[in-house]
């Protein structure tokens, strides 16, 4: 086991789906995998492993925020040699066009978070999505007839703000929508040559102030999770 994941070495298929909510990865294993046997319960951090369409893939949650997600991709990839990490996750608008329940697939995460300037400096890095994935994953969902928007997101460091308007910087430069965790997932990606995505649905609107439900959120999740393990088989 590695510190924060209690499965044996060969427990983990190469191919992992990411939510940060652990509750959601026991979803995504009982409605979408088959055989699927949970791995791990550490920190109460669920992870499962089973089959989609004859192929083994897993689901780990991540927890909120890129300081835990990092911890549970770094495990993934160095300890149990994941190679395709798609983050399933959801995500606030932040512009009028991407509409409440569409798509997000993140073809580059910004951040306020400072874990590129702690390895850059004062120099920039780009974290962004592998294209193949990203590609695969575009075109599963103009199949199934699914609204989806590609573009740059901001992986921020907090979720609840001082200034309510704080997101319109963010809007002007054409940032799609916010969420926690897939700048990290794109970093440690190049860092160790894996191939990574960020596959969200939009749960809140900041420009409308539009919410989900509960029940339209399980729904639209699951488009989220179809096109992710699209995108992840297609590409094996
Ligand atoms: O729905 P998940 O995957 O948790 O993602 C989003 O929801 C959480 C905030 O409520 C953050 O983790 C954010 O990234
Ligand atoms: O991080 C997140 C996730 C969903 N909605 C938000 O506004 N922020």
């Amino acid at each position: 086991m590695s510190v924060h994941i209690s499965a044996k070495k060969g427990d983990i298929a190469p191919t992992v789906l990411l939510p940060g909510d652990p509750l959601r990865a026991q979803y995504i294993a009982e409605h979408f995998l088959e055989g699927a046997q949970q791995h791990n319960t550490v920190r109460g951090m669920l992870g499962f492993t089973g089959t989609y369409q004859g192929q083994r893939v897993s689901v780990q949650g991540t927890g909120m925020g890129i300081p835990s997600a990092m911890i549970y991709i770094s495990e993934l990839i160095e300890f149990y040699g994941c190679q395709t990490l798609i983050r399933v996750g959801s995500c606030g608008s932040y512009q009028p066009q991407v509409k409440i329940r569409d798509l997000v697939l993140a073809q580059a995460a910004c951040t306020d978070s400072n874990i590129n300037n702690l390895r850059f400096g004062p120099a920039n890095f780009a974290p962004i999505a592998d294209f193949d994935l990203l590609l695969r994953a575009y075109r599963a969902a103009q199949e199934s007839g699914f609204t989806a928007h590609v573009g740059n997101i901001l992986s921020s460091d907090t979720f609840y703000t001082d200034d309510p308007a704080e997101y319109q910087r963010w809007a002007r430069f054409g940032v799609l929508a916010v969420e926690m965790e897939a700048a990290g997932l794109y970093t440690l990606a190049a860092k160790h040559g894996v191939r990574a995505l960020g596959v969200m649905t939009v749960s809140d609107h900041l420009v409308t102030k539009e919410e989900t439900t509960a029940e339209e959120r399980q729904t639209s999740f699951g488009q989220m999770v179809e096109v992710a393990l699209a995108a992840a088989l297609a590409a094996d």
